[in-house]
């Protein structure tokens, strides 16, 4: 795995989550005796912890409330717009985790597939709420690989208006940052791990093998 260190030299740009119960989850993700039911579960949890790593920057303002004891001046979020945006299928593995934390964001989906020959992403379903030009668009989808699914998604999501957006996924290939990055410097990478490479297939080495496969039980 690449530390932030690594990703300077390279000349990468991404926030690796290093928070101890991230790493500790995802390591037993990875696991390839896991049970979908577990791996579920604990890619909810994760979403969590990457939710509030997300959001971190978002602006507090003062209210004046009154406590069972007082009144105070007590933080509280400015009322901005938020949107999760799923990569489907893998993103909504991401996305129930996020709403937990978050329950009134609206959610928007694009659903892709990788052609696996020539690794290209395939558009097959698009749905977003309006707005988008008024919102944090907070995309979530487990593997940022070759990079190509998470680029062309937010080539979309920009042609719908979207500026401040914010991509989060839980594992990354350094090919796919590399590529994400000249195609969308604008927009910020949260990631749980930077990983070695990519194998011949396009897939995430050591990886954790098919996100999607592995949330919903198929392959
Ligand atoms: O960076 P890339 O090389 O584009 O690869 C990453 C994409 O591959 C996976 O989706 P997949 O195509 O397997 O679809 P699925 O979520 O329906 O399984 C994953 O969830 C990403 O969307
Ligand atoms: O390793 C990978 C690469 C793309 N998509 C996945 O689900 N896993
Ligand atoms: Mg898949």
């Amino acid at each position: 795995m690449l530390t932030e260190q690594d990703l300077i030299d390279r000349g990468l740009k991404a926030t690796i989550v290093r928070h101890p119960l991230v790493q500790h989850k995802l390591t037993l993700m990875r696991m390839k005796e896991q049970p979908t039911s577990a791996f579920r579960a604990l890619l909810r949890e994760i979403s969590w912890l990457l939710c509030f790593e997300v959001t971190r920057d978002q602006p507090l303002e003062n209210r004046s409330i009154e406590t069972p004891v007082q009144a105070m001046d007590a933080p509280m979020l400015k009322g901005r717009k938020l949107a999760f945006i799923s990569i489907l299928r893998a993103g909504n593995g991401m996305l129930d985790g996020m709403l937990d934390v978050i329950p009134s964001a609206r959610v928007g989906h694009v659903g892709l597939y990788r052609d696996p020959e020539t690794l290209q992403a395939v558009e097959y379903y698009y749905k977003v709420p309006n707005n988008m030009e008024d919102r944090l668009i907070v995309v979530v989808d487990p593997m940022l690989a070759t990079g190509n699914s998470a680029i062309s998604a937010i080539h979309r999501l920009k042609q719908g208006g979207a500026r401040d957006i914010r991509f989060v996924c839980l594992i990354s290939a350094p090919e796919g940052v590399e590529a994400f990055n000249k195609a969308h410097p604008d927009v910020p990478v949260v990631t749980a791990a930077v990983d070695e490479k990519l194998n011949d297939h396009g897939y995430i080495v050591p990886g954790l093998g098919d996100a999607g496969d592995r949330i919903f039980g198929t392959k």
